[in-house]
């Protein structure tokens, strides 16, 4: 992993009622699947709401590809869509995705957008309204939705929460088919195993900050598992 593609320098969050959610995290990445671990609470979904450029930090900054996350285009993923509630009900998921398509610039599926709607099993959806989706066919539609344009950079908060093994296993399918050289995604869960299957660099938070950015195989050399891991670095103020 080559750490340039997205640097934090010094990221501090302090909310309107003065709770301090990030407290000077400091991280860069390369490209590749990057897992996002901590305790509830940690920062999780503020950084990586600052990383999306949705929410300006009160100081510090990130450069997504050198530049400013606020002026880069980033797909904001999955679990960043507030319960699909801002996604048009009405519509049919083929028309929905036709329709991002077309603002993107690029109307025909790619071959690579192909693979990764097979590898996310949603090829049969197509004339479903996005209003009967289940809640993992939503997410699988929303990664799929995230992913058009071709994003160097794709943040995905929880994308697993709620789902069953089948529907984890073909996000975890789509995710992979979506790992290309040069695009970097960073996926928080609690879902410890899932992550261990598919990051190769992890980073560990604990109280807004950043305790741990390791690869997976350094980490896990340490502990038996990314739960032992975890609790060692991050579950320590809970025992
Ligand atoms: N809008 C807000 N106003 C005030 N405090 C906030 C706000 N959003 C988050 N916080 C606080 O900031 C801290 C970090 O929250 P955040 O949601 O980033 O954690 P997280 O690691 O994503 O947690 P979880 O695993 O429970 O989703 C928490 O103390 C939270 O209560």
């Amino acid at each position: 992993m080559i750490h340039d593609q997205l640097v934090c320098q010094d990221l501090h969050v302090v909310f309107a009622d003065g709770t301090a959610a990030l407290r000077g995290v400091d991280l860069a990445l390369g490209d590749g699947i990057v897992g996002l671990v901590g305790a509830n609470g940690a920062g999780k979904t503020t950084l990586l709401r600052v990383m999306a450029g949705m929410l300006a930090p009160s100081s510090g900054s990130v450069l997504v590809g050198g530049r400013s996350a606020i002026a880069h285009r980033v797909a904001v993923g999955v679990g960043s869509i507030p319960d699909g509630a801002r996604l048009p009900q009405y519509l049919r998921v083929d028309a929905f995705l036709d329709g991002l398509r077309r603002a993107a610039g690029s109307p025909a599926e790619t071959a690579s957008e192909g693979e990764i709607r097979r590898a996310l099993c949603i090829s049969d959806l197509g004339e479903r309204p996005l209003a009967a989706l289940s809640l993992g066919q939503r997410r699988r539609v929303e990664l799929a939705a995230a992913l058009i344009g071709d994003p160097d950079l794709l943040l995905l908060d929880e994308p697993t929460n709620g789902l069953d093994p089948l529907a984890m296993t073909a996000l975890r399918s789509g995710l992979l088919a979506a790992r290309r050289p040069g695009r970097l995604i960073v996926v928080s869960s609690h879902h410890l195993d899932e992550l261990q299957r598919i990051a190769e660099w992890i980073v560990v938070m604990h109280e807004g900050r950043v305790v741990a950015s390791e690869s997976a195989s350094t980490l896990l050399a340490i502990g038996s598992s990314l739960e032992a891991v975890f609790l060692a670095t991050a579950g320590h103020a809970h025992a």
